[in-house]
């Protein structure tokens, strides 16, 4: 059986500890691969060698570590197929999605900042006649990044590229649920010539590798995706060691529907919004608010569609909802559609773990499911599923909308369906989210800021945010 391996100062090597985890083929339930359980001795090696390439790395030139990010996005484009399978494999998501979006995003993330390092500069105030200041812009040193798996490599480049790109050495943990494609990303890596040492993956579980990661006194910024509740605990310990941290947690994403909308493409989108990788996407619309005079046509064509989706194989290309991520995270998703039930939903479609027949019979299959008559104080309407499950319910006015909208602990991100320019403009401003999308969901710029409100997170990624992050400002202030 594959064993996956760490990468440390360049090098592919074994475990420590000797100890691996299993891992597990959502489609199928079944053990394909092997994970190293790294330990303090992983951690120790990992941070050394970052240690030692940071004097080098760091003053690289810009134009050097910009040439060589590109070459590494250049060869995972290259890989693009290949990644898309293995993420299908390992996530469950089908491999259409997993190139479109999966793949596509890896690749574009490194060549972004790539480029942003280039356009990077910094801030000058010049005090009239007396003095000038100007920030200096320096790289943190040893920075760890920590990635969920819902996303795997789109996430693990989002942060690693630009922590590389601002001159940091990075210590970086994949998910332990999704291990695959970071370990075939240390292997391009390698194969691209990155200097040892400037990067370093180690695999594990959370709470063993991870929590050393955070606890490390030489690791000096954290930058975290994952839930609300590992965020909290993360924060616990990175705040008394006064170290940068920033938190991209969970979401509980309203949708909101007017009845002046373009009916069809919204439609057609809130699906998308709903299911998009079986739901497990902390930007998913998870509660679906309907303007009450088209609350029911709305209703019927949104159940229609759903109902269409195809459910089966990831390696299918006809595939559009493949498996949830692991056993564990579908029961976890299916006791939630049992508490709906008892919160009194109405369940309008789905409701059950799906067969696939075939390689896939014992595949963590969860039908798209759609409740409706949930208030918003109930549990279902306020925790996060992070599944295929999403409720509806009607509206009367903006203001209702907005209360209903903004009623959760969450805010990461919501999106607005409406044709009337001044109440979408007025919404915006009073949605409490750190993204709002208007006639659109999960269209992306990167060089926008991203990250959420309240109980979604601290701080920003993305463009200039991500490279003002791993960098540590210094002003210098010369009196003329
Ligand atoms: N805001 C965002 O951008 C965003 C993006 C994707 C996912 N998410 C959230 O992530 C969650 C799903 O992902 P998940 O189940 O992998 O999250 P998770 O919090 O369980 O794990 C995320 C990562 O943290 C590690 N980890 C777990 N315990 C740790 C600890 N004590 N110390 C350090 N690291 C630890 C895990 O091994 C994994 O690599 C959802 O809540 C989702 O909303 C948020
Ligand atoms: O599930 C979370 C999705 C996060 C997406 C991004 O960070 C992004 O699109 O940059």
């Amino acid at each position: 059986m594959q064993r996956i391996e760490n990468y440390i100062n360049g090098e592919f090597c074994a475990p420590d500890s000797g100890e691996y985890l299993d891992n597990v083929e959502p489609a199928t339930g079944a053990v394909y691969s092997q994970i190293p359980e790294s330990n303090d001795q992983d951690l120790s090696r990992a941070v050394a060698a970052a240690k030692q390439a940071f004097p080098t790395w760091s003053s690289t030139s810009i134009e050097d570590r910009s040439r060589l990010l590109m070459k590494i996005a250049d060869a995972v484009e290259a890989a693009s197929d290949e990644l898309a399978k293995a993420e299908a494999i390992d996530n469950g998501k089908p491999v259409t999605f997993a190139k479109a979006v999966d793949s596509y995003r890896a690749s574009a993330n490194i060549r972004f900042f790539a480029n942003a390092c280039t356009q990077f500069a910094s801030e000058s105030h010049g005090m009239g006649n007396l003095a000038v200041n100007y920030t200096l812009r320096d790289p943190i040193g040893v920075v760890g990044t920590i990635s969920p798996w819902n996303f795997p490599l789109y996430l693990f480049t989002w942060k690693i590229a630009p922590a590389l790109a601002a001159g940091n050495t990075v210590v970086a943990k994949p998910s332990e649920v999704t291990p695959m494609t970071a370990y075939l990303f240390s292997k391009i890596c390698a194969d691209a010539g990155l200097p040892k040492g400037v990067l370093n993956i180690l695999h594990g579980s959370g709470g063993n590798i991870g929590q050393q990661i955070v606890e490390h006194q030489d690791i000096k910024a954290i930058s975290f995706t994952g839930g609300t509740a590992t965020g909290k605990k993360l924060a616990a310990t990175a705040a008394p060691m006064f170290k940068k941290l920033s938190l991209e947690l969970g979401g509980k994403n309203p949708t909101l529907v007017f009845a002046d909308c373009d009916f069809d493409n919204t439609v057609k989108e809130v699906v998308r919004a709903a299911f998009s990788n079986q739901g497990q996407i902390c930007l998913c619309g998870s509660r679906i608010y309907i303007e009450r005079s088209i609350y029911d046509k709305f209703k019927q064509a949104f159940i229609k569609q759903v109902k269409q989706l195809t459910i089966g194989d990831p390696l299918e290309k006809t595939t559009q909802h493949g498996a949830l991520v692991s056993k564990p995270h579908m029961e976890k998703v299916l006791s939630y559609i049992e508490l709906a039930k008892q919160e009194g939903g109405k369940l309008l479609t789905g409701g059950n773990r799906f067969t696939v027949s075939g390689r896939c019979e014992q595949g963590f299959f969860v039908e798209p499911t759609v409740f409706e008559n949930l208030p918003l104080d109930c549990r279902t309407n306020q925790e996060e599923i992070f599944g295929p499950v999403c409720t509806l319910q009607p509206f009367d006015n903006d203001d209702e909308a907005l209360t209903l909208a903004n009623g959760t602990d969450y805010g990461l991100a919501t999106s607005v369906w409406t044709n009337d320019l001044k109440r979408a403009h007025r919404l915006s401003k009073q949605l409490h989210f750190g993204i709002v999308w208007i006639n659109s969901w999960l269209l992306r710029d990167l060089r926008t800021p991203f990250g959420g409100v309240k109980a979604s997170g601290v701080g920003r990624e993305g463009g200039f945010e991500a490279m003002k992050f791993f960098t540590e400002p210094k002003n210098v202030c010369v009196k003329y």
